[in-house]
Order: structure tokens, then C-alpha cells, then sequence
């Protein structure tokens, strides 16, 4: 897959690189089922590097407060749902069947997710739980409480030295990655996709995973409406809102396979990793 303009444009620029090697950081953001999550793992497969899915730890504190009966939606519940977070642990297991440094499919990574040892990871996907993350997210305490978190488990400048992530690189997705969490980042993608496409690939992702297209409920319309309303609010919130980082690169998936976009990816990393 030959690389887009902006990604060649990218490589030709000029690298100074520091004196001090950090593994390589890839950060990608994006709206709603951009497909950030299956790029990112994939990538983190094809080049050895770790993967986080951010977007679980607020999955998983909206969990822990609907299984409370708090509504994460209701302003007055604010104060308990950072409680909520600050006491959840939560940690993240990724499972790379096959590392491959090929571009043929190897069957693809599988992400488990343990909310106080249990494990949530088909809990946290829900319609329940989706209607809901954008509100547990919006809160500021909530987003210290997860950036602790993720930086405890290897999400930070010097986590090279001591820190749980051994391998080469980490790829991290979400909606503040570039302009929060990983603000150097090596490399910074912006995935987007049309809304139409976002949520036909999701009805087919929830169809997949057991919901039934038969009940009435789960629309095409339905599941585009959910996307638009959470990315609205993920993109008008005060603290941390979903946003491209000025040096990122938007990618635009709507015509692309998965596999071109984690050659693109791929292929970006490897010209960039070749000049440090
Ligand atoms: N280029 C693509 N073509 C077809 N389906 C895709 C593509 N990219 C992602 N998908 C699918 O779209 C759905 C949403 O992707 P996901 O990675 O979960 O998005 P996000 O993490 O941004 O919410 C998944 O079922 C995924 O397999
Ligand atoms: N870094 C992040 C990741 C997710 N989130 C929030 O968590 C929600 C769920 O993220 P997700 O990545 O699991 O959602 P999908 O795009 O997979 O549907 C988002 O809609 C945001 O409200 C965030 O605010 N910041």
C-alpha cells in the first residue's frame, strides 16, 4: 500500500533525535469506532510493542457505577463516580497469538479486561455502558484517576527504566493520547471514518458479538446516533476533549482495509524508527 501524502510528508521531515532512547510511542485518537482499537493492537502485533486500550478504564468505571445503581449521567452522582475510580483497579491483558512481521493475517490480538480481578471484557461493551461512558469521562477527577492508572502501567516519558512495558514500543489509543497522555509521542495518527461507515462496522462488530439485529433495537440509524452523541460530547467537554494534536496525522479509513491501515501505520513507524 503506497504511503498517503501527509505520511510521506511526515517521513521527509527532519528528526533530532535526543540523546536518550525511550521506547517508540504511537498514539492514536479518533472518534467512535474510527477503528482505532483494531489498528492498534494489530500494529502493536506486526512491531513488538505493547498495546492500551484507554477507553476500557472508562468503560470499566461506568460499569463499576451502573452495577451500584449510580447513574454516571446524573451531575449530582459526580463526587462518587471519582471515588469509583480512584478504588477500581483495573488492568489490561493483551493476548498477541501469532507476533508476525509480516503483512498476511496472523488471527488477530484479543485484549481481556479485569475489573477488580473479574473479568469484564464483554460487560464493558454493552449499549448500557456506551450510553453512559462519555458522561463518566467528562469528569475531571475521573480523568486523573485513569491517567494514574495508565501511567502506572507503563504510559509515560521514562518508562523505559523500571516501568511494566518491556517491550520495544507501546501503542496507545483513545481520545487524548496526542495531546494528553503521550504528548511527545513518536508518532501521533488521527483516525477518522465517515459516520455512516463507523456504524455500519459497529453493528456488524455487536451483531458478531452476540446482539440480536432481530429485536428492533439495533438499527443502522440507532447505532450512528449513539456514535454522533457520544463524539459530541467527547469533543465539547471542558477537560481532555477529543481533539487532533496539532503534529497529528489524520487518517481517513472509510475506504481503506484494516490491513492497509496498519501497513500505513506500520510502514510510517519503521521510516521513522530507521531515522532515530
Ligand atoms: N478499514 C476497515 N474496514 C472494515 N472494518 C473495519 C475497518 N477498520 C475497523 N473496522 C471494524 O470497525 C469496528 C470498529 O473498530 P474499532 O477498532 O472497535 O474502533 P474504535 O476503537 O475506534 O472504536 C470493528 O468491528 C473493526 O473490526
Ligand atoms: N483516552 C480516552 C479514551 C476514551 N474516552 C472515553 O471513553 C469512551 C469509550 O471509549 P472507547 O475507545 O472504548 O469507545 P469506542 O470508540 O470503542 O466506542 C469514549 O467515548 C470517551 O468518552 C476518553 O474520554 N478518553
Amino acid at each position: 500500500m503506497p504511503l498517503l501524502p501527509s505520511f510521506r510528508l511526515l517521513l521527509s521531515r527532519t528528526y533530532f533525535t535526543s540523546a536518550k532512547k525511550r521506547p517508540f510511542q504511537v498514539a492514536i485518537d479518533g472518534p467512535a469506532a474510527s477503528g482505532k482499537s483494531t489498528t492498534a493492537k494489530m500494529v502493536a502485533q506486526r512491531l513488538g510493542f505493547d498495546y492500551i486500550d484507554t477507553g476500557a478504564f472508562y468503560r470499566c468505571v461506568t460499569l463499576a457505577a451502573l452495577s451500584k445503581g449510580i447513574n454516571p449521567s446524573d451531575p449530582s452522582n459526580t463526587g462518587k463516580i471519582a471515588s469509583i475510580a480512584g478504588e477500581a483497579q483495573i488492568s489490561l491483558e493483551t493476548v498477541f497469538p501469532e507476533r508476525t512481521t509480516s503483512s498476511a493475517s496472523a488471527s488477530p490480538p484479543t485484549t481481556r479486561v479485569y475489573l477488580d480481578s473479574i473479568d469484564v471484557s464483554s460487560e464493558i461493551r454493552t449499549a448500557q455502558v456506551s450510553k453512559h461512558v462519555s458522561a463518566t469521562a467528562a469528569i475531571g477527577a475521573v480523568r486523573e484517576a485513569v491517567l494514574h492508572k495508565v501511567r502506572s502501567i507503563g504510559a509515560n516519558d521514562d518508562f523505559a527504566e523500571g516501568a511494566a512495558t518491556a517491550r520495544d514500543g507501546l501503542v496507545m489509543d483513545g481520545r487524548d493520547i496526542g495531546t494528553v497522555v503521550l504528548p511527545n509521542a513518536d508518532l501521533k495518527i488521527f483516525l477518522v471514518a465517515n459516520s455512516q461507515v463507523r456504524a455500519e462496522r459497529r453493528l456488524q462488530e455487536l451483531i458478531k458479538n452476540g446482539a440480536d439485529p432481530a429485536s428492533g433495537v439495533l438499527q443502522v440509524e440507532d447505532v450512528r446516533k449513539d456514535l454522533e452523541q457520544r463524539d459530541e460530547l467527547d469533543r465539547t467537554r471542558k477537560v481532555s476533549p477529543l481533539k487532533k494534536a496539532p503534529d497529528a496525522v489524520e487518517l481517513d479509513t472509510s475506504g481503506l482495509t484494516i490491513e492497509g491501515q496498519v501497513d500505513i501505520i506500520v510502514s510510517t513507524v519503521k521510516g521513522l524508527q530507521s531515522r532515530q
